[in-house]
């Protein structure tokens, strides 16, 4: 890996410090661009300026993306000053949090752009928040079980139908019911977002739960100042207000020429990815914000990953892990604001850093993203092929799971779909059939918190193959990536992790429990990938402890990958 070398006054040694950041600085608001400055970006931004884009796209103008996208466009540019709307929602949340002081235990049920903001407030503040966006039967047990009586479930869907969701409302009316208490204490339990005519609104109003409606022009990922962020947040105890002033006093900068940190980390993304270099590695900087490059992963590759083109998203762990750089990688670290004379970067050389507080980190890479989405020449706003899994999904349900035999089975790990004799071949033979330009996703259809040591995956596979590598805990990632992987780029490989279930969860008023939804899921999405003719492995975990390390003592014994860094 390269870093950078530190003089004893925290200043980059000159020759490490990288030409890009001889460029300078892109500031506004407390945002701070660094690096945006190549010859090629500055040649965008001069385009983008030429056309008057960074104030169009201010005055919310449905054009900019071409006119197969204006329909969409229309009712999908409220984000650009939506955080003028959420401060109304404020007075009442803080009521509501004094009438429900006692439900100290705040969940959050949510997929993508539904959950993953509140996520990284929380996280960056230190606010205690148990994020439900997941199908893993031990995971929801585990969070049932935990403080039911004190517990208040934000139930977050915009469109109201994300299967998920809908199944996390049940499990836990349900378990209320059966904690002994009535239909109205449940459901004072339960908080409503969604969008106005949602079937979620008339649910939760049927349920005697508090309904919040968001702005419906803005969609999933470009929701983290709207109800969607805000409700969830504020609710587990977090100033939001201080969000919103952030995001505001942005707002006047992303309208100019100049000085313009969103048009700047717009143009330079997008100008690199055209230019070939159409992976970004996001990581954090370790300067006080947690976990944006999760939030940004779903922005990013659900916005780009369309009609064969697209920016692949890489969240690299911290600045010392694997894989934060490569000859088709654009290395951005994220953080908080710079002390003076801080060098930006955390460690690791970055193409990019984008600094400076939460609120306006989430307005600076919205509209970043929009701009990027210009430049690549595609329509930010939709998502033609996230539907795709989730038919699949529907429909093996209805037939029943398909029976799969392994190829062979090695200790606690099943091998399904390859060819081999022994798993650490499989794992030799996967790495090496990466496509050249292309990159290995991990989907994991397993406990985010039980089976957390799956992550670890990553890293290694990072090493072995010397390529982009990419961690989706699964179904989470069909709202976000798996947009990329199957609207993208074809040079995706993938390897999905499922594991045993021992106890399943039923899910009220429906045939089927968590397990065959996850079953099911994880399925449908691997039908999706091999008919496409891309490159799947399976590995299901017998006992998922032992195989998570039997998968990574395999990997360790891996030689490391030629452009390994
Ligand atoms: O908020 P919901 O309607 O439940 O949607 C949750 C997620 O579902 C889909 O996968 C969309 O593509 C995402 O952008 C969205 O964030």
């Amino acid at each position: 890996m390269s870093t950078y070398g530190f003089g004893s006054d925290g200043v980059p040694e000159s020759d490490d410090a990288g030409p890009a950041f001889a460029d300078g600085v892109v500031a506004a608001a407390g945002i701070a661009v660094y690096g945006a400055g190549s010859t090629d970006a500055a040649a965008t931004r001069a385009a983008l300026v030429g056309d008057d884009v960074p104030a169009k796209l201010v005055a919310k103008d449905a054009t900019l993306w071409g006119p197969d996208a204006e329909a969409e466009a229309k009712i999908r540019l409220g984000w650009v000053d939506t955080f003028r709307q959420s401060r109304e929602l404020l007075p009442r949340l803080a009521e509501l949090r004094t009438e429900l002081a006692d439900l100290d235990h705040v969940v959050l049920a949510g997929m993508g752009g539904s959950s993953l903001a509140p996520e990284v407030v929380t996280r960056t503040l230190g606010v205690e928040l148990t994020v439900l966006d997941t199908t893993d039967p031990a995971q929801i047990r585990a969070a049932l079980a935990d403080r039911l009586d004190r517990t208040l479930v934000v139930v977050s869907s915009k469109s109201g139908g994300t299967v998920e969701t809908d199944s996390h409302r049940r499990a836990y009316w349900q378990a209320f019911l059966d904690a002994g208490m009535t239909e109205a204490e449940a459901g004072r339990h339960f908080v409503i977002v969604t969008d106005p005519g949602s079937p979620l609104e008339t649910t939760g109003r049927e349920m005697g739960a508090q309904v919040f409606l968001a702005d419906p022009d803005v969609g999933g990922r470009y929701s983290a100042l709207t109800a969607f962020g805000v409700v969830p947040s504020a609710l587990a105890g977090v100033d939001v207000a201080e969000l919103l002033d952030q995001a505001e006093e942005l707002l006047p900068a992303l309208s100019e020429e100049s000085g313009n940190p969103g048009l700047a980390l717009g143009a330079a993304l997008g100008t690199a990815a055209t230019g070939g270099r159409d992976k970004v590695a996001l990581v954090s900087d370790g300067t006080g914000i947690v976990g944006l490059g999760d939030w940004a992963e779903q922005l990013i590759a659900e916005s780009t990953g369309k009609d064969g083109k697209g920016i692949l998203p890489v969240v690299i762990e911290t600045p010392d892990s694997p894989g934060a750089h490569g000859s088709d990688v654009v290395t951005v670290t994220v953080g908080g604001a710079q002390l003076p004379a801080g060098v930006p970067g955390g460690g690791v050389r970055p193409d990019l850093s984008v600094n400076g507080p939460l609120g306006a980190q989430f307005l600076t890479w919205e509209f970043a993203t929009a701009i990027a989405g210009r430049v690549i020449g595609i329509d930010p706003f939709n998502q033609p092929n996230v539907t795709e899994s989730k038919s699949n999904t529907t429909r093996i349900l209805a037939e029943g799971l398909p029976s799969e035999e392994p190829s062979f089975t090695e200790g606690a790990i099943e091998v399904h779909g390859a060819a081999g004799d022994s798993l650490e071949a499989v794992l030799r033979d996967l790495v090496g059939g990466i496509d050249p330009h292309g990159y290995l996703a991990v989907l994991a259809f397993l406990d985010r918190v039980g089976d957390a040591k799956a992550e670890q995956v990553r890293a290694a596979l990072a090493t072995a193959s010397g390529r982009p590598v990419t961690f989706g805990w699964g179904p989470r990632y069909l709202h976000s990536t798996g947009q990329y992987h199957k609207g993208g780029p074809q040079v995706g490989s993938f390897l999905q992790l499922t594991g045993a279930v021992l106890a399943d969860l039923p899910i009220a008023g429906k045939p089927y429990g968590f397990a065959e939804l996850q079953a099911a899921q994880a399925a449908g999405d691997r039908k999706a990938m091999t008919d496409r003719g891309r490159p799947v492995v399976r590995l299901h975990l017998t006992d998922r402890a032992a195989g998570i390390d039997q998968l990574l003592r395999a990997l360790a014994a891996l030689p490391a990958g030629k452009d390994s860094h």
